[in-house]
């Protein structure tokens, strides 16, 4: 389990820049065996509460937790011991170009005192399950960027950690790529009881692989919760704009070019979907009790966590008293929507 206990983080003014407060009232918990996503942009400050867990950082207050220890007191030997139950893997992998796979993985290992023997029998046993037993000795030169990354995670794991950091891990892979590593780090999970804190800025990350979800803004959390419970709810502005990345809330190019302000033949109004089964008959059920032939120009729904999320755009003909009619309807079930304008 990793604790933050009222958390600030400043780093001081020097050489005529001002002082930064990277994290300001940080107070949440990461429950031993989830896989929790933290989220924010760029400058949010995630590698700062990273660089926390793993000791790298002293807070300026407040304290951290890992496994019931307070990280934050510790220095020197009882530091660097404490570190070994924590794995780290790094957007650029940051392998030892002169060391083959096994070697890589061996480091640690090496660090904390293994015997040759035990580091063999450990190494094999990480290389096969990480899915790369045949790339024993093979330089990272000879692989590829997923292959590096399983390479990272299978060094991570070697000391048998309990919790294992991702720093953007999947940053610099393809799609295909990422989802192979993503299902590895979830089989870990699963497998190893490992928690997993993945730090990232995007969306459809957390969506894939994470269970709990922190959202950071300006060096503060602003909303943490369940995935599904925080997608299908958002509340944050930023959680809203992080959702609309992957449930398409910007629109087809060939449709946002023919939106005009000026009133045309269909209203165009937006409807965002959350919620089990929530734009399952929406449409039919608007064109039926409104009498209006109502038009499907766009949609997009995504599930997360067992739930719809996503946004229909639909164009309602009839001027604009049956478009009142239809957002006063959708107002009426709950549902969010807004007029985006016009189409001919
Ligand atoms: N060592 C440092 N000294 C001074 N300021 C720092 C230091 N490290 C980070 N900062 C500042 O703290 C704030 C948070 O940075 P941090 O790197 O934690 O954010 P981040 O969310 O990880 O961003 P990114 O996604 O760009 O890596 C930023 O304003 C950054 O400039």
């Amino acid at each position: 389990m990793v604790r933050f206990e009222n958390i600030a983080k400043t780093y001081p003014a020097y050489r005529g820049k001002p002082g930064v407060k990277a994290l300001q009232n940080v107070d949440f918990a990461i429950p031993r065996g989830s896989i929790t996503g933290v989220i924010g942009r760029s400058g949010a400050g995630k590698s700062s509460l990273v660089r926390l867990i793993n000791g790298l950082e002293k807070p300026s207050a407040g304290r951290v937790i890992v496994d019931n220890r307070d990280i934050s007191a510790l220095t020197g030997r009882e530091l660097r011991l404490a570190q070994r139950s924590i794995g780290m893997i790094f957007q650029h992998f940051n392998l030892l170009s002169s060391r083959t796979a096994a070697d890589n993985i061996a480091l640690p290992l090496e660090i904390a005192g293994w015997s040759k023997a035990d580091i063999r029998a450990r190494v094999t046993e990480l290389l096969a399950l990480v899915g790369i037993a045949d790339k024993h000795d093979r330089y990272p030169s000879e692989l590829s960027g997923g292959q590096k990354q399983r390479v990272g995670i299978a060094r991570a794991l070697a000391t048998r950690p309990s919790v294992l950091l991702s720093d953007e891990a999947t940053s610099a892979l393809d799609p295909q790529t990422t989802r192979a590593i993503l299902d590895l780090l979830a089989n870990i999970n699963r497998e190893l009881g490992v928690t997993i804190v993945l730090i990232t800025h995007e969306m459809s990350v957390v969506r894939q692989l994470a269970r709990e979800v922190v959202v950071l803004d300006a060096g503060r959390v602003v909303e943490s919760g369940h995935v599904a419970d925080i997608f299908t709810h958002p509340k944050h502005p930023i959680t809203q704009s992080f959702l609309s990345e992957v449930t398409g809330d910007s629109l087809p190019v060939s449709l946002a070019s023919r939106i005009v302000q000026e009133p045309g033949r269909h209203a165009v109004i937006r409807v965002q979907v959350r919620g089990a089964g929530a734009g399952d008959t929406l449409v039919a059920r608007l064109a039926r009790e409104l009498g209006l032939d109502v038009s499907l120009l766009s949609a997009r729904i995504d599930e997360i966590g067992g739930q719809h999320v996503g946004a229909l755009v639909l164009g309602i003909p009839g001027g604009d008293g049956a478009a009142a009619r239809a957002l006063a309807w959708l107002s009426q079930h709950q549902l969010s929507a807004e007029r985006l304008g016009y189409v001919a």
